[in-house]
């Protein structure tokens, strides 16, 4: 049984994401919760070995998701389980819905595939909320190429991101009682009340 929440941010790069991990984090602190921030692929010192060769290294579709599920194993086991099991609260930047996107939507990999990997690590766990930040591509193409040096995944096409983007899309209509899209092109005040009302609401 867990006892804290489990909370994702989700979207394709230059959503928007990372910039709004802090903000709800802090409102979650604010209102005297215990709060573990981590992210994927990574979380764990062996994670974090098996994030720099999939952002950087080019290897067999197949060969990128399993290791995105290894490095997710050790993550749960290592942090978001025990987390949870002491009732705090873990926001992860991102988790198995990317998975579903980027291997799934845009790389084509079966989605048949990625659910037996699913079911193999986390068969009952999901996480209680997921935020999908939702952008137009030119706008998250602008947003990446104004802020930093692009990785193997950035430097993708724009039909790459928009089967991405609808994969994602397609996975919050499935999933509607856990995803909230957020618009995600809107001013940043603007993202962030939306968020602040939904935690608050939670
Ligand atoms: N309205 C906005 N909402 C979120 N980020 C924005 C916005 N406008 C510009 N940005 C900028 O876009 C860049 C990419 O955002 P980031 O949070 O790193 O995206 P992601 O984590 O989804 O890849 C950041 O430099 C951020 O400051
Ligand atoms: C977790 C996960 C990430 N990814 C990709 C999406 C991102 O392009 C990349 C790293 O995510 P991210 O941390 O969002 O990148 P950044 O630090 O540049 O904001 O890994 C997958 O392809 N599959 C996955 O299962």
């Amino acid at each position: 049984m867990t006892l804290g929440k489990f909370i994702t941010f989700e979207g394709i790069d230059g959503a928007g994401k990372s910039t709004h991990l802090a903000f709800v984090a802090d409102l979650l602190r604010e209102r005297g919760k215990s709060v573990v921030m981590t992210r994927e692929p990574g979380g764990t010192p062996l994670g974090e070995k098996l994030r720099e060769m999939l952002l950087h290294e080019k290897m067999h579709l197949e060969t990128e998701a399993l290791l995105m599920f290894a490095a997710r194993r050790e993550h749960l086991a290592q942090i978001i389980e025990p987390a949870l099991a002491r009732g705090d609260w873990v926001i992860s930047d991102r988790f198995t819905d990317a998975t579903f996107a980027y291997q799934g939507g845009g790389r084509k990999l079966p989605f048949a595939k990625l659910e037996a990997l699913e079911q193999w690590v986390h068969p009952t766990l999901q996480p209680d909320l997921t935020f999908l930040f939702d952008v137009p591509l030119d706008v998250a193409r602008a947003r990446l190429d104004a802020t930093r040096e692009l990785d193997k995944f950035e430097q993708e096409k724009a039909e790459f991101f928009a089967a991405t983007r609808d994969a994602y899309l397609r996975r919050a209509a499935q999933f509607p009682e856990r995803f909230r899209v957020i618009d995600s092109s809107r001013p940043i005040d603007m993202t962030r009340q939306e968020l602040r009302d939904i935690v608050f609401s939670a």
